[in-house]
């Protein structure tokens, strides 16, 4: 069954989880065919803090060390709900060393994620909005569900931000410049079909398949040898992964000068609040 291929790897912030006496990661060694599953679960909306992106980084380490593991399929334990990106309350009135760790730990995942030596495939089993959708452009494979409530893209422009260079990289790397550059001005979140189309994602199937296809398409591409696969995914990646490792701390200034203005503290705020209004 294709079920018995997968072994379970659960991302939780600390502050959800039961005792303190259980691990944060969990990692089972029982599987036996190299593959496992991360599962982003920070409710209500998967917002990825600081917290969550540093416990993403340390359980993919452990992924890429352990040699029993070849690939990973990324997805939700949130139901409808993929990532809601970064969590905007980190880059609201927060202190400039804050910014500067935050910010340190976005670029680290990003990193990890692009240049991983793993077969990484999404299982996108919800909506995902920037920082989510950037999660899943790091992938090598996308599976998207066919509900219409899924949107995903680069929304940024629409907090009243900009997506930075490496995160407009990524998406030019996916699906071109022109496309690209059209999504990120208007910010746009593109339903399944679009998404398709638009080559943001590889497969949109029905809700209940995405787990099965991505282990299909997991099996696919583990049946290329690891050292040919990885040598030629990093001739594709590492001159953009490049262009950021040469600039970090520079791009952390950049962050926290253009985070720590006004206005765009103001339009967080604004952003949040409409979130949180929405409700009542
Ligand atoms: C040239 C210079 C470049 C330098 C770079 C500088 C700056 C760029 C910086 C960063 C790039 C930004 C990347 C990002 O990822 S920003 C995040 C973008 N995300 C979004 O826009 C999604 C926002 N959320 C939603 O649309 C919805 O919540 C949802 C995901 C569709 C889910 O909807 P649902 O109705 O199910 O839930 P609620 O909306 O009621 O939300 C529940 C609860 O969660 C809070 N929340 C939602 N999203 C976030 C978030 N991203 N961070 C923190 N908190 C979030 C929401 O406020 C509610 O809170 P409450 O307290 O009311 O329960």
């Amino acid at each position: 069954m294709a079920q018995d291929l997968v072994d379970g790897l659960l991302i939780k912030a600390r502050s959800h989880l039961p005792p303190p006496s259980e691990p944060l990661g969990k990692l089972s060694k029982r599987d036996r065919k190299g593959v496992a599953v991360i599962k982003l679960k920070n409710p209500p909306v998967n917002s990825l803090s600081l917290e969550v992106l540093t416990e993403f980084v340390i359980s993919l380490e452990k992924l890429e060390n352990d040699k029993t593991f070849r690939g990973v399929i990324v997805t939700s334990d949130c139901p409808g709900i993929f990532s809601a990106g970064l969590d905007l309350t980190e880059m609201c009135g927060k202190s400039q060393a804050h910014y500067a760790e935050f910010w340190r730990a976005v670029q680290e995942l990003w990193l990890r994620l692009y240049l991983s030596n793993l077969v990484l495939i999404a299982a996108i089993n919800g909506v995902s909005p920037a920082g989510g959708c950037l999660i899943s452009l790091t992938c090598d494979y996308r599976v998207l569900a066919d509900n219409p409530k899924y949107n995903i893209g680069l929304n940024e422009t629409l907090l009243g931000v900009v997506a930075p260079s490496w995160f407009k990289d990524t998406l030019v790397n996916t699906v071109g410049h022109r496309t690209a550059e059209r999504a990120l001005q208007l910010g746009l979140l593109f339903p399944p079909a679009e998404a398709l189309r638009v080559g943001m994602v590889d497969q949109v199937v029905p809700e209940d398949q995405v787990h099965s296809t991505a282990l299909s398409v997991m099996a696919q591409w583990l049946a290329v040898p690891d050292h040919a696969r990885q040598l030629t995914k990093s001739l594709m990646r590492k001159p953009t992964a490049d262009r950021l490792v040469k600039q970090r701390d520079a791009d952390i200034q950049y962050f926290l000068q253009f985070v720590s203005r006004d206005s765009i503290q103001k339009s967080l705020r604004m952003y949040l609040d409409k979130l949180r209004q929405k409700k009542g």
